[in-house]
């Protein structure tokens, strides 16, 4: 018998072996931009394939700067002039391969010295709408949906909003929360705000399928607004469980921070009857989420602290240094209404608080973070916990607001008392429509409570942008949707 640990191998074997050996060592590896550049394989024969980001043609040699979305920075590659061809051009595609060596330039450490020059897709310079050496703006990208992530600028955003999913699945996790798919398809209008967008069959006349039911679902259907009530059932089972995907409101609002169509991280919390617990979660969110990025992609975040939003970087760092601020509901309304400046909407007791109101708080506090907490009882939605309060009638609600943004999160503790929930639904007249919902409350139902954080919304704030169009891949709003 063999020991175990000996692998016995045939001549035969062995010959196919080493001869797979050599062919290894002249065969160039393929390697990432981000790997070349990490001066881990110099001296090796390596091949890269990715986007041509500058062409500079010399009298002997030519210099080519080559990127594939792993990083920011981009691998020079030098050629002989030989090697130049004519479709060698801004935002062609391209495969090379040769030897990756010490750079003499101070500019990059590591350069490849190419043997071979493919253009596997060429780029009309001409039509391309970007142009070498400009600087084109968020905006006039943003005409561009369908080529903009070939921009410094955008590709930056996208790692950025990879590492920061990541980063809030990991946070979850470590702290026990089970991931929850939610639908996206449902019946019901969690904020009962009716900004939905009703889904049908296409081209199905009057809602009507061949048997004759009013709808395909026999009830009407929707794209969610929020997975809270669906998380709310799983909180009947589990201790903290969580949703992040993609939430749709109906709502004709052309602003900077709304989509009708984006992305929301909504958590539920079993056992807990206090709004701190809650606080707790969405400021841990947010500071390990942002830890994450700022250690994981600190050159594409100084991009924007450098060029998109200058300074940004301080704001951050203030948010990241101090707590954050809590304050009620009453007390905002009490600073907004002595304040001297003078607000476009009103600021009485009752009133929702609209952005211009949060952002103004936000500043007057500190210019971090702040929650508001303990709204006014008739602004929230039926699942609000009801803080029988007397003559200011509140619900145990939260919503954090955010320095240049406003509202990021909004959260409650839920309405775990079986008699109050029947006298408010039945107020509302969705007794029927939420039979279910009262009977979570009556199987094992323990007091609970949840938020949900606008996905978009956390990444203009830690990122100083101005235009939440500008942080999501294909933005959806009225009238538009485009590809
Ligand atoms: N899960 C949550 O509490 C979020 C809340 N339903 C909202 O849409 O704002």
């Amino acid at each position: 018998m063999l020991p175990a640990n000996r692998l016995w191998l045939s001549e035969g074997a062995i010959g196919m072996l080493q001869s797979l050996r050599y062919y290894c060592q002249k065969t160039p590896r393929k390697l990432r931009i981000c790997e070349a550049i990490s001066h881990l394989e110099v001296g090796t024969k390596i091949k890269v394939q990715g986007w041509v980001r500058s062409v500079r043609p010399q009298k002997e040699n030519l210099f080519l700067h080559v990127n594939d979305g792993s990083s920011l920075q981009s691998l020079q590659v030098v050629a002989s002039s030989e090697l130049n061809h004519r479709l060698l051009t801004f935002g062609s595609a391209v495969e090379i391969s040769g030897s990756l060596v010490t750079s003499p330039s101070r500019k990059q450490e590591v350069e490849l010295q190419a043997d071979q020059i493919d253009v596997v897709g060429e780029c009309n310079p001409v039509d391309f709408p970007f142009k070498i050496k400009e600087k084109h703006g968020l905006e006039y990208i943003r005409q561009f949906p369908h080529l903009r992530c070939k921009t410094n600028a955008f590709s930056s955003l996208l790692r950025i909003r990879s590492e920061a999913t990541t980063a809030i699945q990991q946070y979850f996790k470590e702290k026990g929360f089970i991931q929850i798919h939610t639908p996206v398809l449902t019946s019901n209008d969690c904020e009962g705000a009716g900004e939905l967008f009703q889904v049908e069959p296409a081209g199905q006349k009057k809602n009507q399928d061949e048997e004759g039911h009013q709808h395909f679902f026999s009830v009407p259907a929707y794209l969610t607004v929020s997975g809270q009530l669906h998380l709310e059932v799983m909180a009947g089972a589990f201790p903290g469980v969580y949703t992040f995907g993609p939430t749709f409101r109906a709502e004709n609002s052309q602003s900077r921070r709304h989509l009708a169509e984006f992305y929301m991280v909504e958590a539920e919390i079993s056992f807990t009857q206090s709004l701190e617990d809650l606080m707790k979660v969405m400021e841990d969110l947010f500071r390990s989420t942002t830890e994450h990025l700022l250690a994981q992609c600190p050159e594409d975040v100084a991009l924007y602290h450098k060029h998109v939003s200058p300074g940004y970087r301080d704001n951050v760092d203030l948010m990241m240094k101090k707590s954050f601020n809590v304050i009620t509901y009453t007390e905002a309304i009490n600073i907004l209404n002595s304040s001297s400046k003078k607000f476009a909407f009103k600021t009485d007791w009752g009133c929702d608080l609209q952005t211009e109101h949060e952002k103004y708080l936000v500043k007057h506090c500190g210019d971090v973070p702040l929650f508001v907490t303990d709204y006014p009882y008739a602004l929230k939605p039926f699942y609000a916990r009801d803080n029988e309060d007397q003559p200011l009638h509140t619900a145990a609600a939260v919503d954090l607001l955010v320095p240049g943004v406003g509202e990021m999160c909004g959260g409650s503790l839920r309405e775990e008392r079986l008699d109050l929930l029947k006298t408010r639904l039945a107020q509302a007249g969705l007794d029927e429509t939420y039979g279910w919902y009262l009977d979570v409350r009556r199987f094992g139902s323990v007091p609970h409570g949840g938020f949900g954080m606008g996905f978009e919304r956390y990444l203009l704030c830690v990122l100083g942008v101005d235009n939440i169009k500008d942080v999501i891949p294909f933005p959806r709003f009225s009238r538009s949707c485009p590809l």
